[in-house]
């Protein structure tokens, strides 16, 4: 039987009907009136392909980890309004919610940070063991299977976009803030400020080192303009000040219906930019912060101020301007417990 809009999710609920079914989702395929061909690739990952399309690939993912409700609720809401026909979109889309099960939980994984396991990692050490490390290669799989595809079917290059969209664990000084993953030595791209300011992202994290996200993937891995993007800090469902995202929700709906997003020309000095001192990995059980669970990611303390002990190991403040930024705790040994931040500029590396 040939499937329909109506028959799947009378009301273009396409996160209802992914939490519905949180351990996947027979494909469907169906067009919307103005000829848009829609795809359920599978739960959480649905792929719109307008009939002419303009030259933008775009992914947009929330939900990698199930507590941060934000962004899930902005994607929701689009994926909605595509749906039921009251926004038109212009480019090739694909918009995935990452960790369902995690999300109908209500916390930031079941069994293992999902935003780890990119660039092969679920399949390193054990492997596939779990749900996180079988949906981390599921969604690398969805995103070149929707990249390559237009190579196939456009013969002049377009441009790739991933926005994975998140909330700090805890309050911060800068409300919203990107992580843009490293280059490698390629420049920063300009235009990609000026889209993040757009969404009323004037925080920028420079990262120094490839790492196992999600962002860092899509740029690596794809040469996608690629970026974490922190809007606020974790709330349960219908707990979030929208209107405190209302920018960034007006410059994703921009980004996917129009050629091109109204911005500003790009001014370093209405930024805050900074770069990754240094990494403080989690060596024992013993791990433990020095600072409240109240202090605000890019609070910067006195040279010499004690942070963190690892067992036997202290961790102060080393540098004058140093930073902190997701500081947990609670990660798994072996991994991120908190990142040094430092102020930097973009100018001498940018296109
Ligand atoms: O607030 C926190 O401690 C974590 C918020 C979050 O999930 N951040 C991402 C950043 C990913 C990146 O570095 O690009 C994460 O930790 O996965
Ligand atoms: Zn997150």
């Amino acid at each position: 039987m040939a499937q329909t809009l109506a028959s799947l999710m009378p009301d273009g609920d396409f996160l209802a009907l992914t939490l519905a079914n949180p351990d996947g989702l027979a494909p469907a395929q169906f067009t919307l009136a103005d000829g848009t061909e829609v795809s359920i690739w599978d739960t959480g990952v649905i792929c719109f392909e307008p009939t002419q399309p303009g030259n933008k690939d775009i992914v947009l993912s929330c939900g990698v980890h199930g507590n941060e409700t934000a962004p899930i609720e902005i994607c929701a809401e689009l994926v909605q309004q595509l749906l039921v026909g009251t926004l038109a979109l212009k480019h090739r889309l694909l918009v995935l919610f990452g960790n369902p099960a995690a999300i109908n939980a209500g916390t930031r994984e079941i069994s293992e940070n999902l935003n780890r396991l990119f660039s092969g990692h679920h399949s390193m050490g054990a492997g596939l063991i779990n749900a996180e490390r079988k949906r981390a290669k599921a969604l690398e799989d969805y995103v070149s299977r929707f990249y390559d595809a237009s190579r196939v079917t456009f013969s002049v290059p377009r441009n790739r976009y991933l926005y994975d969209l998140h909330t700090a664990i805890r309050g911060s000084r800068f409300e919203k803030f990107a992580v843009y993953p490293f280059l490698h030595d390629k420049p920063w791209q300009k235009a990609e400020f000026e889209f993040l300011q757009a969404c009323d992202v004037t925080t920028v994290l420079l990262m120094q080192t490839p790492a196992s996200t999600f962002s860092y993937y899509a740029s690596n891995s794809h040469g996608a303009d690629a970026f974490t993007i922190e809007l606020g800090k974790v709330q349960p469902f219908g707990k979030n000040d929208m209107s405190r995202f209302a920018r960034a929700r007006e410059a994703i709906h921009q980004l996917v219906s129009r050629d091109s997003v109204q911005t500003t020309p790009f001014d370093e000095q209405q930024f805050q930019l900074y770069q990754v001192y240094r990494a403080i990995n989690k060596q024992t059980q013993e791990f433990k912060l020095h600072f409240a669970d109240d202090v605000q990611n890019f609070t910067a303390y006195p040279v010499g101020t004690l942070l963190a002990t690892d067992g036997d190991t202290e961790y102060r403040v080393e540098r004058e301007g140093e930073a902190i930024i997701f500081p947990n705790a609670k990660v798994a040994i072996g991994q991120r417990a908190m990142l040094m931040v430092v102020p930097t500029t973009v100018s001498h590396n940018l296109a």
